[in-house]
């Protein structure tokens, strides 16, 4: 087996919203598809040559993990626009509508200019890999050329994506405005064109084509119902788009639409809203929209960072959980004001404590599972993993490490020369020497402790499809 892949050591994998299992001693033997063949859990060093034996690997090179390096499911953020990167951190003192006209829209109008994509996009997606997103959901600008520039920039350094031209064609300022709903149909397939001839990675097309109507409120009645007709002539393709993120902009879509029974009714309306539309913020939903979303199975990519930092309000994220509908994480930058997913965990799990601390009493204590309760650390593990995979369509390939699955992983360093000084003093634990389940409660801290205080210094390794793409260790 020239080509296969076998990693040795700590692994965490979640299994569940509110489980992962750990294993100090796991065995990951990944084919050169990049298909992850087999996992041994707790193989203990004496057992290991044993093992590789039992799996027809005698005398295989391994590659073992150092003490201090456990291996997670790459993350997959749900939800972001690539072109608002230049603008992280500034506009702040906006709402949604007037952040739009007065940050947003000036810095993606520049995208026209072909050149300035390329370089932006460049750097724009390196970062993000580098952070350890090994999945992204990339809103492009309505530019068609920009947005082939993105995907093949994606494509040609490795990262798995949706990427879609935002269609807008009204409510925006005349210099960045499609013309008709015609030619945004027509980019549209354009780019689904482009995207398609790309050539795949082994036997995955890692970058796929996204209907992106940017939302209700910049697209005509015509444009959302070509939209719907083009979806309908691929159930494969995934839509993305925005919803009820801010009190104006819901009311703006009202009167927009005053025929739509609510926000979610107007996607629903047009044919958009399916089991794979991915629907970001959902931050004021009706209970009727939450009932819709659930029976069309369409899922939610949950924006907590952007939706403190656009004073947006603070999504039930648990309710939704305890409804079974899909949620995912997403950075949603630049309305979130930072690229890594381990940002929008941590104000995911700030998000759920405010709005425990805001619920009455009584219903702290009710039989809900997650709605206002904090989210434990599984559950966050999971949203940014597994539940985004799922938000994605995308669960029977990744989100979480089983045989025929991807191999798309992260590699995470939490000892002292990583450099970050929040993780160090972790191995000094003389846990490390102790028993398997001493072990694994270890797992547990250095995983906690790299979601709340890790940063891309932590990232030693990303691998997506079997493939080093990124990480602190890979050479560029
Ligand atoms: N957060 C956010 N919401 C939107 N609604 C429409 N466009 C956008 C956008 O770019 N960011
Ligand atoms: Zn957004």
């Amino acid at each position: 087996m020239p080509e296969m892949k076998i990693f040795y050591g700590a692994v965490i994998n979640p299994t569940s919203l509110t489980s992962y299992s750990s294993s100090p001693y796991c065995l990951i033997a990944v084919g050169s598809s990049g298909d992850i063949n087999w996992i041994v859990n707790d193989v203990a060093p004496h057992k290991l040559q044993d093992t590789l034996a039992s799996k027809g690997c005698v005398d295989a090179d391994v590659i073992a993990l150092k003490d201090g390096e456990f291996i997670i499911p790459g993350f997959v953020d749900t939800h972001t626009h690539a072109p608002q990167i230049p603008n992280l951190g500034t506009g702040g003192q906006y709402q949604l509508l007037d952040w739009l006209k007065y940050i947003t829209f000036p810095m993606e109008a520049k995208f026209a200019d072909v050149a300035f994509a390329r370089k932006t996009y460049a750097s724009v997606v390196r970062r993000i890999i580098d952070s350890g997103t090994t999945t992204c959901c990339y809103y492009g600008t309505l530019h068609l050329e920009a947005t082939k520039v993105l995907a093949d920039i994606v494509h040609s350094l490795g990262q798995r994506a949706f990427v879609g031209k935002c269609n807008m064609n009204r409510e925006c300022p005349p210099d960045y405005i499609e013309p008709s709903a015609e030619s945004s149909v027509k980019d549209t397939r354009a780019l689904i064109t482009h995207i398609k001839s790309l050539p795949p990675h082994g036997h995955e097309h890692l970058v796929q084509p996204v209907i992106t109507p940017r939302f209700a409120i910049s697209c005509t009645d015509d444009l959302l119902s070509s939209l719907g007709t083009l979806a309908a002539s691929d159930p494969n393709l995934r839509i993305q788009t925005h919803i009820s993120e801010n009190l104006g902009e819901i009311n703006f879509t009202k009167e927009l639409f005053p025929k739509a029974p609510s926000y979610a009714g107007v996607y629903d309306m047009f044919g958009l809203l399916r089991d794979n539309t991915i629907l970001a913020h959902a931050v004021h939903l009706g209970e009727d929209e939450i009932q819709l979303i659930k029976t069309k199975n369409a899922g939610i990519s949950h924006c907590p960072t952007s939706n403190f930092n656009l004073n947006s309000g603070v999504a039930p994220v648990g309710l939704y959980l305890d409804k079974g509908i899909k949620v995912g994480l997403g950075t949603d930058v630049s309305g979130g004001f930072n690229l890594s997913m381990l940002n929008a965990i941590r104000n995911a799990s700030i998000a759920a404590k405010v709005r425990s601390m805001q619920a009455p009493i009584t219903s702290t204590f009710s039989s809900s599972s997650f709605a206002n309760k904090p989210l434990p650390i599984p559950t966050l593990l999971y949203l940014a993993t597994a539940g985004g995979a799922a938000v994605c369509g995308l669960e029977k390939r990744i989100g979480s490490f089983a045989a025929e699955k991807s191999f798309d992983a992260l590699f995470v360093n939490v000892r002292p020369d990583a450099g970050n000084i929040g993780l160090l003093g972790l191995t000094d634990s003389p846990a490390v020497r102790g028993s398997l389940e001493e072990k694994k409660k270890l797992l547990d801290t250095w995983l906690e402790r790299f979601l709340f205080c890790g940063d891309d210094r932590n990232i030693q390794c990303v691998y997506v499809q079997g493939r080093l793409v990124g990480g602190r260790s890979f050479h560029r």
